[in-house]
């Protein structure tokens, strides 16, 4: 039958609206307009299916002729199964169809849309199959509230507008994808921006979370993260509530107040839904309810938080632990296939975010843990002892002086030699301080007070389980000294397998961990002492030729105290300053002839051996004067014969004015005395000879030359002693 002049018109003015109006409520609102020109309807509705047939959902509704209308409940125009819905009834005779509610209502007396229409006064639907390429996409509804007659020929006129409807419903879904993408790229882009410009995890998280809501609506966002070491319990690791939510309670995290005592039953109940966490999943309204019934976990969301929707998007699941993300909402329908589908897409994102978090605050402990430790380490040597510089200015340390000035400002590794207690450490802190590293750490390491297998793990560092007990990772002494200096006391100790790795260190400026595989580099400038004679330690293959003279590039020799006795009466005169202020004793004078004793004394432990016998003397003596009773038995641990006693030249009393000098110390043989004594004896011992194997100085532990310096100065001659 070929169609009036009225249809024609109908659709080709249908046809221009749907080419030209882009607008989705627009252009259906015009579609129901022009349709009323022909049909008689108090509501037209518009219902899409999925590809497979297997849900729907309203796309659009006009009820503005509707007696009473009540808006369409929140969620209809998401998906819902089709399954058990009058729809599946319809999809097995998909023809124009036309439904009185009465008798329908008998068999879907539960379904809801069908009562609130019956509540609108609608009583009649007409149902018109919508076909895009032969495949059925949803359905026309007009609906009335009195019984519709259709002619054959409106119906025809139906179906040429439902050809119509469906190519406009089609176009306005791909443009809503279209749209969908566009609004995802955009959130993409804004959470990216997010990452890269916040550091910490609470407002990094709120950002993420505040550009999501522009797109999904929820009333919480949580990650939650377990670690391996956690055994199965999830921690709230950054979790949001709508503002007018309590705070104070995450709101899907069981309150652990409740669970007092009951530890156990609450890591059960995680567990239990642990499964439920590793896939992406949306339980909505009756869903959520069954998993509230299930799970204690869920019912406690559903009970105490009135969450009805949930989304659950893992983040990732591996063997360190799992992180996942969850959306709930207080709407039974809260959610939607889309919603799954923007957060999946946000996953590789938040991942990212996660680990650089986690990278972050990994950073943080260890940045807090080195600057403790820095802090240990700088306080170590800081506080050692007064860091007051050289005293004396004897010629030996006048050049040292120099020595120090020269080198300071580069960055060439220097040798500190010398005997025990003559200063290399505080030579070692005066080249530090003038260097342009004063700023940074000097960092010690002595080279034989541990064992091996601990020195290359103080030097280095190790990894977590390098060897046994190393239970955390460390960092070691080149790392902490990076930017400054270290200074390794006793190198001549340092074994020859270190010996090996630290000319490394020193040719290529690059190390490795303990147990590591990654290679660090350094910029510490290396400073080393040593009592022992390298040349000698090279000689007899202990100590590597090449490290020798890598570290030899600027050698500073520290002369011992007996050589620059000078230098004595400025010591004493600190030290009794700093000590007695330490020991809180009054500073007391010095005898004279006790001065002289000091200055003749062969001092064997040098400058460090000095300041204990000051020590000791200032916490002895309770008179005016100081007394050196137990050092004079400590210089002397041998019998000593008799020998002619030099008179000793007038030396300045020390300390405050010196009182009336008492006599006693007429017992005491002078420290000079002793000495001389004491050198006779060794000479007399190995028949005068002063060097070789059977030589005085193999007897007294000094250097041959030493020895004939000291025997000219206390006027021993060989052939006296000969005799
Ligand atoms: N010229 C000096 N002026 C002031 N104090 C000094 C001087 N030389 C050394 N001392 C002090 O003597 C003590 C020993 O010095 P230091 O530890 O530097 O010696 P060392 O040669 O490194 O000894 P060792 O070889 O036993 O490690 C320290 O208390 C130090 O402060």
């Amino acid at each position: 039958m070929p169609a009036t002049n009225q249809d024609e018109t109908l659709l080709l003015h249908l046809n221009e609206a749907i080419t030209t109006i882009r607008e989705k409520d627009q252009l259906f609102q015009i579609i129901a307009r022009k349709l009323r020109l022909i049909f008689s309807f108090e509501m037209m509705g518009i219902n899409v299916f999925d590809k497979e047939l297997l849900h729907k959902r309203l796309f659009f509704k006009d009820y503005t002729t509707v007696p009473s209308p009540e808006p369409p409940p929140p969620g209809a125009d998401q998906f819902t199964p089709i399954a058990g819905s009058p729809v599946e009834q319809l999809l097995a005779d998909p023809r124009i169809q036309h439904i009185a509610l009465s008798e329908y209502v008998r068999h879907y007396a539960d379904f809801e849309p069908f009562q609130r229409l019956l509540r609108q006064g609608i009583q009649y639907m007409t149902m018109v199959p919508l076909w895009l390429n032969g495949r059925l996409t949803g359905y026309l509804i007009l609906a009335t509230t009195r019984l519709p007659s259709y002619t054959h020929d409106d119906e025809a006129l139906l179906e040429k507008i439902a050809s119509l409807v469906a190519v406009a419903v089609n176009n306005s879904l791909e443009f809503e994808e279209v749209a969908r993408r566009e609004q995802q790229r955009t959130l993409q882009l804004n959470v990216t921006n997010a990452l890269l410009s916040i550091k910490q995890r609470e407002p990094l998280f709120r950002a993420v979370a505040e550009e999501l809501r522009q797109v999904v609506a929820f009333d919480y966002f949580g990650i939650r993260v377990r670690r391996a070491e956690a055994r199965g319990t999830y921690e709230g690791f950054a979790e949001f509530a709508r503002p007018d939510h309590d705070p104070r309670a995450p709101l899907l995290a069981l309150d652990p107040n409740r669970f007092a005592g009951r530890e156990g039953e609450m890591a059960s109940y995680y567990n239990q839904v642990a499964d439920l966490l590793n896939h992406p999943g949306l339980y909505a309204g009756d869903d959520y309810r069954a998993l509230a019934v299930r799970y204690p976990a869920m019912r406690y969301a559903y009970d105490e938080h009135h969450v009805r929707a949930m989304l659950v998007v893992p983040i990732w699941q591996r063997a360190d632990g799992a992180a996942v993300l969850t959306l709930a909402s207080s709407q039974p329908t809260g959610f939607g296939p889309a919603d799954l589908a923007t957060v999946q897409a946000l996953v590789p994102q938040v991942a990212l975010a996660l680990e650089n978090l986690f990278a972050f605050e990994q950073i943080e402990e260890l940045k807090a843990q080195v600057e403790q430790e820095r802090t240990y380490l700088i306080d170590e040597i800081n506080t050692d002892r007064p860091t007051d510089g050289l005293i004396g200015s004897s010629p030996a340390l006048r050049q040292v002086r120099e020595r120090i000035g020269q080198v300071a400002d580069t960055d060439a590794t220097v040798l500190i030699t010398g005997e025990t207690g003559t200063g290399k450490e505080v030579v070692a802190r005066a080249v530090h301080q003038a260097s342009p590293r004063r700023g940074r750490a000097l960092v010690k390491l002595n080279c034989a007070a541990l064992p091996a297998q601990l020195i290359e793990s103080e030097l280095f560092g190790h990894e977590k389980g390098a060897f046994t007990g190393a239970v955390e990772r460390r960092i070691g002494k080149f790392e902490l000294a990076d930017g400054g200096t270290i200074f390794l006391d006793e190198v001549g100790e340092l074994p020859l397998d270190l010996q090996a790795k630290l000319l490394r260190v020193l040719q290529e400026k690059e190390f490795e961990r303990l147990g590591g595989n990654r290679v660090l580099k350094t910029d510490a400038r290396v400073l080393a002492a040593t009592n022992r004679v390298l040349e000698d330690e090279v000689r007899a293959g202990r100590f590597r030729a090449d490290l020798y003279y890598r570290l030899n590039v600027f050698p500073i020799v520290l002369a011992p105290l007996r050589e620059r006795t000078e230098d004595i009466a400025p010591l004493v005169q600190h030290y009794l300053g700093t000590l007695s202020k330490r020991l809180a004793r009054p500073v007391r004078a010095i005898r004279p002839a006790d001065l002289v004793r000091l200055q003749a004394y062969s001092w064997p432990g040098n400058i460090r051996e000095l300041e204990h016998v000051l020590e000791q003397a200032i916490i002895v003596s309770r008179g005016p004067w100081l007394e050196f009773g137990g050092f004079a038995a400590a210089a002397a641990p041998l019998a000593l014969p008799p020998a002619p006693v030099e008179a000793a030249g007038p030396a300045p009393a020390l300390g405050p004015a010196a009182p009336e000098t008492p006599d006693n110390a007429a017992p005491l043989k002078t420290l000079r005395e002793q000495e001389r004594d004491h050198i006779l004896l060794a000479l007399r011992r190995t028949g005068g000879r002063v060097s070789g194997a059977s030589g005085a100085a193999v007897l007294l532990d000094i250097n041959p030359k030493t020895l004939e310096a000291r025997m000219k100065k206390l006027g021993i001659r060989r052939t006296v002693v000969a005799d």
